[in-house]
């Protein structure tokens, strides 16, 4: 992992760090656009092949029923099921606290508006399963949708080859299905990578098109998302997991190399950045990780990952945010003694971990909070998977008669400013209509 010491830093090299640039972009963007034609040309034909090319399973159907998903279900252990359960209550009560009524506000005597919320009636949500299967995603993503109340909700997610299931588990896991069965989901697709987001996007015989896809994947899925925005809206970008650790002397280097490897074996392209103002945090934390790393089942990804990162040696913690308001990180660890006096320096960050003892582990799975999150520095604009994101504000407006006295004259005024008239003919011919009453 390269160090670099945040003054000797030039404005580019700090542009340059943040870009993550890793793989060349141009290769997978024309490899999706190839992928997102040819679902859009020959529609399920082209997913049982893509589930041979990409994910090396013979699919007879392109989904598993809510009786097959019930029957794998079935088989979960016990101890993951109690969790599952846990995990699912923190989300569904945190996400339930997003629901808020609005009031109606009376801008002015007799003009009264208002919003309401409507669901998104058709959804689509990708859960990943490449390197890894992530049920803990589909809770993220299927609990707020069943709670904004979506009508239709699509979810794809990769067939699972046998080799990478126990016996009796048909194309997903016992823990994916058992989410399914938690949400009242009917029916997965077994549809991985650009595909499913095309498959989503523009429907195919079998796949319905949705009005707005959710869920984080990898580069694959990512730019997909990406690129079918002229068709269907998306959450937000959510591709490789990034961790930035800003940590004072105070922090504790085994759980600095811990939570930047529980970030780092998500895939060879995850970010894993430490921000010290401690030299010494620095080199203990570098120990720590070939320490743990040696004993990570997924070592060879985690490796990847660390050597594709970086630690940044400030000043002061002042320094410190203010590099990672720049990165932007997916997800942000303040391993300091006082990280409350640093909460409003944030600006850019898409969840936040506080204090030595909140692993980021904690939000992947069962705070409560989403994990679905924007990378890439797009926590400079998007947030986070919400409740929120599954639903539409539609705004109200009702004028009385003392309303369209009270604000006529000032709609016309700009309606003739931009030399619209029939615009302010539409408020003239009301307030010059003497109605019998
Ligand atoms: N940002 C977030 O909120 C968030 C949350 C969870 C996971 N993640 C990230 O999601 C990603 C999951 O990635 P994953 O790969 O494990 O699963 P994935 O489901 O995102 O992608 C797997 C699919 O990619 C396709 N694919 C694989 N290689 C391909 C190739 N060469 N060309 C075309 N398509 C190909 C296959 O169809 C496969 O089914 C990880 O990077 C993880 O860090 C992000
Ligand atoms: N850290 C991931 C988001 O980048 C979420 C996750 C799911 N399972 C484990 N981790
Ligand atoms: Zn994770």
């Amino acid at each position: 992992m390269k160090i670099y010491n945040y003054t000797d830093l030039s404005k580019s090299k700090i542009e340059e760090l943040c870009s993550r640039q890793i793989e060349d972009d141009k290769l997978v963007e024309s490899r999706v656009a190839d992928i997102i034609k040819s679902v859009k040309t020959d529609g399920d034909k082209a997913l049982f092949d893509f589930a041979k090319t990409f994910d090396k399973v013979e699919l007879e159907k392109l989904f598993l029923d809510g009786e097959e998903l019930k029957t794998i279900a079935a088989t979960i252990p016990a101890e993951a099921k109690k969790a599952i359960d846990i995990a699912y209550e923190n989300i569904k009560n945190f996400h339930l606290s997003q629901l808020n009524k609005e009031d109606k506000i009376e801008t002015m005597p007799g003009v009264v508006c208002w919003r309401e919320s409507r669901a998104i009636e058709k959804v689509g949500l990708y859960i990943p399963g490449g390197t890894a299967v992530l049920p803990s995603t589909f809770l993220m993503l299927a609990t707020p949708a069943r709670i904004a109340g979506c009508k239709e909700i699509i979810v794809c997610s990769p067939p699972q080859s046998d080799a990478r299931l126990p016996d009796g588990q048909g194309k997903t896991n016992c823990y994916l299905a058992y989410c399914a069965v938690l949400l009242g989901i009917e029916k997965v697709f077994l549809i991985g990578g650009a595909q499913a987001v095309a498959a989503m996007a523009f429907g195919t015989e079998s796949v319905p098109q949705v009005y707005k896809i959710f869920g984080p994947g990898n580069r694959y899925v990512t730019t997909a998302k990406t690129m079918v925005q002229n068709k269907v809206a998306i959450d937000m970008p959510a591709g490789p997991s990034e961790v930035l650790v800003i940590a004072d002397e105070t922090a504790n280097p085994s759980f600095i190399a811990a939570d930047l490897l529980a970030q780092a074996e998500h895939g060879t392209d995850s970010q894993a950045i430490l921000v010290s103002t401690s030299n010494h945090i620095i080199t203990e934390t570098l120990k720590e990780i070939d320490n743990q790393l040696a004993i990570l089942p997924r070592k060879d990804i985690a490796a990847k990952a660390i050597a594709n990162s970086y630690a940044v040696l400030a000043k002061n913690l002042d320094e410190a945010m203010q590099f990672s308001n720049e990165y932007a990180p997916e997800h942000l660890i303040l391993a300091t003694e006082n990280f409350e006096s640093l909460i409003p320096l944030i600006i850019n960050a898409g969840s936040v971990f506080l204090g030595n003892l909140t692993p980021e582990s904690v939000g992947d799975y069962a705070s409560g909070t989403n994990h679905t999150l924007p990378t890439s520095g797009f926590a400079k604009a998007y947030s986070g998977v919400s409740t929120d994101a599954f639903l539409k504000k539609i705004t109200f407006q009702h004028l009385s008669r003392e309303g369209l006295n009270n604000i006529g004259a000032t709609v016309e005024i700009l309606a003739a400013a931009e030399g619209l008239e029939a615009h302010k003919n539409a408020v003239s011919i009301r307030l010059n209509f003497e109605s019998e009453d």
